[in-house]
């Protein structure tokens, strides 16, 4: 076993590779109670917080840092701008700072490459056939410049993306003076994405793993048990375990003690073993599918360049 190393972005800083996911439910009381579990986990040594304006957790994160007592600048913190925000991103970054009750943030994302009309600030703008407002105003380079912005006045202390596949980080990097510092995509074993990884490594961008343990599909998995067995952990171990060994930045989200403190916790596995888990790689997304529309939040799986 041994503990949860740093990984050096682009920038010169250095991110724990094991985050906790704050993805706190849909109704505001698990939002507000999401508090308690991420207090618990910075208990545990967690130091790497991952929200989103979208997730409504921003207060319960700003909650549990003061309640922790552990100073600022030892917790890394990302957010994430929605995509009925991407005019408007400084003053959409004020107001998370503003929930986290932060004058910074250690990353900031762009959540998704779709943006959405602003429409009284209603996140999941919609018309009258249930289909997603979408804008090509203003365009992805156009986001990606005031995100240039805000790192520039230091108010996010790295810049990043989230669900950017090759063929959108194609839009956004000839015109980038900052590139990307980091990419959160769905990542596990049955979607190891090693294009995506390959590509981005190539351009100095770190991946963060969404979904990492791949819920109890791949945990689940009779290679990931076998090995659990044989390691004497659990399956998410194991699994973390090959994304650190990747170099893939992870989130898992736990409320629960227990799998909090495991998560914490990556074994040692042989190259060998490692291998058998990059096997299990089919290409398949369990989070954010498409829809009977197929599409992904207003987006086809064309344009998303999935
Ligand atoms: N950028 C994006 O678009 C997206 C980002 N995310 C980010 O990624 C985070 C994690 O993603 P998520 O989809 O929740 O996937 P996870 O792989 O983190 O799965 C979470 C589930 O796994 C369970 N779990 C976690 N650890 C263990 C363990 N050791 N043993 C058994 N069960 C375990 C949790 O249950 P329990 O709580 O009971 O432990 C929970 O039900 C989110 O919170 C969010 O921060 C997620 C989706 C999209
Ligand atoms: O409106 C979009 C959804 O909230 C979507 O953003 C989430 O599934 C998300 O990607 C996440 O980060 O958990």
């Amino acid at each position: 076993m041994s503990g949860v190393p740093y990984f050096k972005l682009n920038n010169g800083t250095s991110v724990p590779a094991i985050g906790l996911g704050c993805w706190g439910g849909t109704t505001k009381e698990d939002r507000s109670a999401a508090r308690h579990w991420i207090l618990a986990a910075l208990k545990s040594g967690y130091r790497h917080l991952d929200t989103a304006w979208g997730y409504g957790t921003e207060e319960s994160v700003g909650w549990a840092i003061k309640e922790s007592g552990i100073p600022r600048e030892e917790i890394w913190v990302t957010t994430k701008l929605p995509s009925h925000h991407q005019g408007m991103v400084a003053e959409s970054l004020n107001q998370s700072l503003t929930a986290l009750g932060l004058d910074y943030v250690d990353l900031y994302l762009v959540h998704w490459p779709q943006r959405y009309v602003y429409d009284n600030g209603d996140p999941d703008p919609k018309d009258e056939n249930g289909n997603y407002r979408t804008t090509e105003s203003p365009t992805i380079p156009e986001v990606w410049a005031q995100m240039q912005e805000v790192y520039a006045a230091g108010k996010a202390k790295a810049i990043g993306v989230s669900n950017y596949s090759i063929k959108t980080l194609e839009v956004l990097l000839p015109t980038a003076k900052v590139v990307p510092a980091m990419n959160q995509v769905e990542l596990h074993p049955y979607l190891a994405q090693p294009e995506l990884k390959e590509y981005c490594e190539s351009k100095g961008i770190l991946l963060i793993a969404y979904t990492p343990t791949g819920y109890a599909t791949v945990r689940s998995d009779p290679t990931i048990t076998e090995l659990a067995s044989k390691y004497g952990v659990n399956s998410a171990q194991i699994i973390l375990a090959w994304h650190v060994w990747r170099g893939n930045v992870a989130v898992p989200k736990s409320a629960n003690p227990e799998h909090q403190k495991s998560n914490l916790n990556i074994p040692k596995l042989s190259e060998e073993d490692l291998k058998r888990v990059s096997a299990l790689d089919r290409g398949e997304r369990l989070c954010n599918k498409a829809d009977a529309k197929g599409q992904v939040w207003g987006w086809t799986l064309e344009q998303l360049g999935w």
